[in-house]
Parts: structure tokens; C-alpha cells; sequence
């Protein structure tokens, strides 16, 4: 396994951000979805996203967003990505990319393997796919809940782009992903928290170090 690329997502204050930044992490998420207790006001993601510009990548993570609030994430925030966690359409997808010029992950909820079968209409058209756990049936979000799935789905899966796990990972479960999955790219958010939207800087240095020990022991 090569060195895997971490991403830290739903980090909402400059002490959390640069604890990530700080141990490795590749990829940071800024979340704008309202419902989300890690949801940022634009001004507040801007900040953010200027310090960690140059540092690491910056996703903006959208559920079914209008067009208008993704121009102004666009304008304000400059993400290099756009992480699509509603249920965006391979056209959207593709419309987003194109009208923005921005790299599109797109999420996909998975509880079973014909939900990562649906993954290959998105294939050709976004630049990465992000396989989270399907949310539970009383879930008010679509992702960011703690729950897993059965990482043994992935094995194996080739669809020629980039493809990141997440889904109720923490310290004490990035290894084992990493290692059953055969996927070397990481993206968590609950796992690295005292307490639901909270993000503790001590469990973000914990799942990186983890990550890459993962990494390490096979390469
Ligand atoms: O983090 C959120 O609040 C969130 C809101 C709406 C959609 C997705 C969200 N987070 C993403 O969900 C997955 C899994 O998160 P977790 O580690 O299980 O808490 C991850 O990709 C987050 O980026």
C-alpha cells in the first residue's frame, strides 16, 4: 500500500484544521449543508480555506445544493473540490464540473454490492467516488452518522477513478479498513469527535498516525 491519502472532514474551527493539517492529512472537508451540526457560514469557510490553502486540498461538501449556493461556494471559498453527498444525478455531476471548472467527488451510499454497482454511471464523469454507509432509516443526515458498512464490497473494485471509504471510521477501525477494503484513500468526520460536531484535535492526530502505520506495514 502506498502512503494513503487522508482527508478530515467537517472541521469547523483554525485549532482542529491545523491539528490536521499539521499530521498529514491531504484533503480537508468544510461542510454546507444546514442540517449538519458541522455546517459553516460562508465567511467562516473562507477563512478556513485560506488557511489551509496550499497546505492541503479543500472539498466543499453539498447535499442537492441549488445552483446559487454553489456559486457562492465557488466565490467565496474556492474549494478545489465539490464532495456531492446528496443524490446529485451523473448530470449534475457532469454540469457542476464543466459550468465550475472544480474536481467532483461524488458519495454514494452503499449497504450491499449492488449499490456499488450503481457507482459506474458516475465513472467516466467524476473525478473521484466516495463510498459511505447508507444512512440509518431515522437519520435526519445522509452521511456523517458513525455507521459503517461491509468494506469487503470493495475489494477488488476497479472503475478506473479514484475511490475513497469512509463511513464510521476512527482511530481504532482505519487500519483494519484500510487493509480489507484494498482502498487507499480515507475520509472521516464523526470518528474524530469528543462529541457529535465537535472535532478533538488529539483523536485527529490518532486516526492519521493510524492511517499511515496502515500504510506503512505493507508497503
Ligand atoms: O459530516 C456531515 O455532517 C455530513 C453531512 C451530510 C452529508 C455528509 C456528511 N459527512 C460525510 O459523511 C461521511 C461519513 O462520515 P462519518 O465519518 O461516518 O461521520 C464522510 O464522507 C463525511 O465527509
Amino acid at each position: 500500500m502506498t502512503r494513503p491519502l487522508i482527508k478530515i472532514c467537517g472541521l469547523s474551527t483554525p485549532q482542529t484544521l491545523d491539528a490536521a493539517l499539521d499530521a498529514g492529512a491531504a484533503m480537508i472537508g468544510l461542510v454546507f449543508f444546514a442540517k449538519s451540526p458541522r455546517n459553516v457560514p460562508l465567511d467562516q469557510a473562507a477563512r478556513l480555506a485560506d488557511r489551509a490553502r496550499g497546505k492541503a486540498e479543500i472539498a466543499a461538501l453539498t447535499v442537492d445544493a441549488d445552483d446559487g449556493l454553489i456559486a457562492d461556494i465557488m466565490r467565496e471559498v474556492r474549494p478545489d473540490w465539490l464532495q456531492l453527498h446528496g443524490s446529485e444525478t451523473p448530470e449534475r455531476c457532469a454540469e457542476l464540473k464543466a459550468r465550475h471548472g472544480v474536481k467532483v467527488m461524488k458519495a454514494l451510499g452503499v449497504s450491499q454490492a449492488t449499490d456499488v454497482e450503481k457507482a459506474a454511471g458516475y465513472a467516466g464523469v467524476v473525478d473521484k467516488l466516495l463510498f459511505d454507509a447508507k444512512p440509518p432509516k431515522d437519520a435526519v443526515l445522509p452521511g456523517g452518522n458513525g455507521v459503517a458498512f461491509d468494506w469487503t464490497l470493495l475489494r477488488g473494485l476497479d472503475l478506473g477513478v479514484p475511490v475513497m471509504l469512509s463511513g464510521g471510521l476512527n482511530p481504532q477501525t482505519v487500519a483494519e479498513a484500510l487493509r480489507i477494503s484494498g482502498v487507499n484513500e480515507v475520509d472521516v468526520s464523526s470518528g474524530v469527535e469528543r462529541e457529535r460536531g465537535v472535532k478533538d484535535e488529539t483523536l485527529i492526530r490518532a486516526f492519521i498516525a493510524e492511517a499511515e502505520r496502515a500504510g506503512e506495514e505493507t508497503r
